[in-house]
């Protein structure tokens, strides 16, 4: 079974190490490892599996590192990481930092790969973009494969796509977050306490998501069959329309892909 590494122990490394563990890879074949360690020790307490101490222990014998630390950290990596992640397959999921910037940061690799996963891959239920530099080994790709797909949906995309994912399903599940959050807090300002407000919420978002997806019918359609004519939805909606809603989330992407390209620019 290969060793799978994880530079980094947060909100990511601790789905995908999730999702492998439910899939059968062995604890003893993870390791994580974290510069203060607190993280790292956490994950260890919380799934089994093995806290490195240093790079080198991080690195020896391991298949695969997964880069899960933030994109500014690459910056501040330890000088270790060159030697130690000779002939192994690299996966970021840093947001922003391009191949080519994988390639210079660790330059014995054997292949690297750039995927942009979301935090519903926690429970299965995410999408993950993801692309190589080359046309991957057959094995690479199974690595690969055992990584993402308990996450969720992965899709092979191409490099100059995965900024815009980003934008899009990397942080869409903030903006529906954010979104649950007004609609929650409306609800408590017209009298619902907290906790059957959050319920309302939730059911209603989780409702909506499965019969977006299940009926395959446009997000449009689905509206207009809540909307009766002169009723309370259309109402709401012109409210949407006033406050220019579609232009907002329009300018929501756009800035988080602006961003993406800055990340790529900072060292
Ligand atoms: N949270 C999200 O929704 C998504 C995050 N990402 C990417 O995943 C990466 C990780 O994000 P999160 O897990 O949310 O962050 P996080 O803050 O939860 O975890 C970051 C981890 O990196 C560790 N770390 C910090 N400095 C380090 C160093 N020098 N060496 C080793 N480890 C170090 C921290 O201790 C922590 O365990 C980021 O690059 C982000 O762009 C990608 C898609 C979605
Ligand atoms: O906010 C961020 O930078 C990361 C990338 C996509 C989701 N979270």
């Amino acid at each position: 079974m290969s060793v799978i590494a994880f530079l980094g122990a947060g909100n990511m490394a601790a789905a995908m190490v999730g999702g492998l563990l439910k899939n059968g890879h062995a604890h003893a074949a993870l390791r994580c490892y974290t510069e203060s360690g607190q993280s790292a020790r956490a994950l260890s307490a919380l799934t089994g599996i093995t806290r490195a101490e240093s790079i080198p222990a991080l690195l020896a014998g391991a298949d695969l590192l997964v880069v899960a630390f933030k994109p500014q950290h690459l910056a501040t990596r330890d000088a270790a990481l060159v030697e130690a992640s000779s002939g192994k397959l690299i996966v970021s999921v840093m947001v922003g930092k391009t191949l080519a910037q994988l390639q210079s940061a660790f330059p014995h690799a054997r292949a690297w790969v750039r995927a942009m996963p979301n935090t519903p891959g926690k429970i299965g239920a995410g999408v993950t973009g993801w692309c190589a530099h080359t046309t991957l080994a057959d094995a690479d790709r199974a690595l690969v494969d055992s990584l993402l797909s308990p996450l969720g949906l992965a899709l092979e995309v191409t490099e100059a796509q995965i900024n815009d994912i980003a934008a899009i399903s990397g942080s869409g599940p903030a903006y529906f977050f954010e979104f649950a959050a007004a609609l929650s807090a409306a609800a408590q300002q017209i009298g619902f306490e907290p906790e059957v407000a959050k319920r309302l919420v939730t059911q209603t978002l989780l409702g909506s998501a499965q019969l977006l997806a299940q009926s395959g019918a446009a997000p449009e359609t689905l509206r207009n069959q809540v909307t009766s004519p002169n009723g309370t939805t259309l109402a709401g909606l012109r409210k949407m329309e006033e406050a220019r809603l579609r232009e907002t989330v329009l300018a929501t992407v756009r800035a988080a892909q602006a961003r993406g390209l800055e990340i790529a620019r900072e060292s």
